[in-house]
């Protein structure tokens, strides 16, 4: 080829894609929406991970854009996104026209990838069915079930931090990952791990593998779901060979050993067989690799989100030591009143402790927001503007919970926020750290449960205090998918 000619395709080329990345620019504004201007390739999320976690991202655009429309347009890399900003149109999504955005457009792939086809994940009828097999795994009955065993956890975690030589400065997001994953491990795969004792655990070793991720990671992420039908094409695959083979084979050998010995535990793995082996009203099974996603999907959901929001608790109580007196007055005065023993009921009648945890989750909360993608053109209600079939819809959680016009003082931690009139007074979008409507987080009891119960053992036991080390204010760990913080958390434990 002639330099010249080379020359000549190369400048067409650059043309082309440059003219191809413009007019997937150009989308938000030909519908009229208010947008944050993109750059290429990022679109909205320039400097994420290297720079920046992407909550911050979230945050500009929302401060930039809240009171000038109910929803404003962002880009995912080159895909289009609308954030929502107004708390009617929140809940007439998540609510009343459901129906329409049901699914939240990640990309899974249960050929190659088949972890990645779990509740969260799977659209359509599939989601329907499974959510409907799942729920009675989670009812209020089935939680006072796993109790004692989550409450059996927590007391090796308050004897393992006793034995700790020096409690001057304790990294304690770390104990508490172990402590979620060992509730997880008894109540979803009834194995008793002992991640807490055991510096090797490998089920702590896949937890963290999942979560800590690194830029490659989460870039990967991002492409795959920006180009889902060509990643499906390529079998394109979010989990490692080592984390898709460590958990089959866990599943396997469970289900092998619970029908080989008969066994029953009545816990999330005994339904899951039960659905494995006998069909439902309609003769449908579950196949090996959907009970293999659902319970891998339990793990992942299970202990990172309340091993977080224990750490957060944790660190809010120690920088706020009136609060931590207070909450531990409530627990023992509540244990009295229950024959001096920590039960389901007992628990559930701690209400400053609902509070704490309630505004812990505002503040710091897991999950940065909910998502969901349009099933078709949808006229947002009052308005001529109309979300595009197949656009991602952003709720921004985090962003709503730190809006001053809900929460004055946003930054202020103050469990009174959520009392039961000041509940009552603010707008039920105001607050949804489990999401809402038919889509939210199935497992929110159990999230409670093992945090609270978490918390009861922990500071019946210790007094929690900041040290040189402890984060002031806050800035999450931008290589994290959810809210961390960014060096571990380190604390004083005193023993009381
Ligand atoms: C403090 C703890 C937790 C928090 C803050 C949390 C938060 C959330 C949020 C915000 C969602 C998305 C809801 C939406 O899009 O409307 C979600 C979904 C989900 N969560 Fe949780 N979660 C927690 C604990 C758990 C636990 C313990 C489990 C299971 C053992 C679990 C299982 C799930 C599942 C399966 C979904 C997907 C539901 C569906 O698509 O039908 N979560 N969670």
């Amino acid at each position: 080829m002639s330099l010249a000619l080379f020359l000549t395709f190369s400048v067409a080329l650059v043309s082309l894609i440059y003219l191809w990345v413009k007019k997937k620019y150009s989308f938000h504004a030909e519908n009229g929406f208010l947008y944050d201007e993109p750059s290429f390739p990022f679109g909205s999320f320039k400097g994420v991970v290297t720079k920046t976690h992407p909550v911050y991202i979230m945050k500009r655009i929302y401060d930039k854009f809240k009171g000038k429309a109910p929803a404003v347009g962002f880009y995912r890399l080159l895909s289009p996104s609308v954030m929502i900003l107004d708390l009617d149109l929140i809940k007439t999504i998540l609510i009343r026209d459901f129906d329409n955005f049901h699914n939240r457009g990640i990309y899974y792939n249960e050929v190659h990838d088949p972890l990645s086809a779990h509740l969260f994940n799977i659209e359509d009828q599939a989601w329907r069915k499974m959510r409907v097999k799942l729920t009675p795994t989670f009812t209020s009955n089935k939680m006072k079930m796993m109790f004692t065993t989550v409450l059996n956890v927590s007391n090796h975690m308050v004897e393992m931090i006793k034995s700790e030589e020096n409690l001057d400065m304790i990294e304690v997001k770390e104990i508490l990952a172990k402590f979620t994953t060992d509730v997880i491990g008894s109540s979803a795969f009834g194995l008793n791990l002992n991640a807490i004792k055991d510096p090797n655990s490998e089920f702590r070793r896949m937890g963290r593998k999942v979560f800590n991720t690194n830029t490659n990671v989460i870039l990967k992420f991002m492409i795959f779901n920006a180009f889902k039908s060509t990643a499906r094409k390529f079998g394109g695959r979010i989990f490692d060979a080592e984390v898709t083979d460590f958990f089959t084979r866990i599943v396997k050998e469970t289900i092998d050993y619970r029908l080989k010995n008969k066994i029953e535990r009545n816990d999330f793995m005994d339904l899951m067989i039960k659905m494995y082996i006998e069909p439902d009203e309609n003769g449908d099974k579950l196949t090996f690799n959907q009970v293999l996603a659902q319970t891998f999907l339990f793990f992942i959901a299970g202990f990172e989100t309340s091993s977080s929001t224990l750490t957060f608790v944790l660190y809010n109580l120690a920088l706020n030591q009136d609060i931590q007196d207070k909450l531990r007055d409530e627990i023992k005065s509540t244990i009295l009143k229950y024959d001096n023993k920590i039960t389901y009921e007992a628990m559930n009648d701690m209400k400053y402790l609902q509070m704490v945890i309630d505004e812990t989750l505002r503040l710091q909360g897991p999950v940065l927001g909910q998502i969901r993608i349009a099933d078709n053109d949808y006229q947002i209600p009052n308005t001529k503007l109309v979300i595009r079939k197949g656009t991602h819809i952003s709720i921004p959680t985090y962003c709503i919970h730190q809006d001053p016009e809900y929460y004055p003082e946003p930054e202020k931690f103050d469990p009174e926020r959520f009392n039961e009139e000041n509940k009552k007074n603010r707008h039920q979008m105001a607050f949804t750290a489990f999401g809402s409507g038919p889509r939210n987080c199935i497992g929110e009891r159990f999230g409670y449960m093992q945090s609270k119960i978490g918390l009861i053992s922990l500071l019946l036991n210790f007094k929690f205090h900041p040290t040189e080390k402890t984060q002031v204010p806050m800035i999450f760990d931008k290589r994290s998918p959810i809210l961390a913080p960014p060096d571990g958390m380190w604390l004083k434990v005193e023993k009381l």
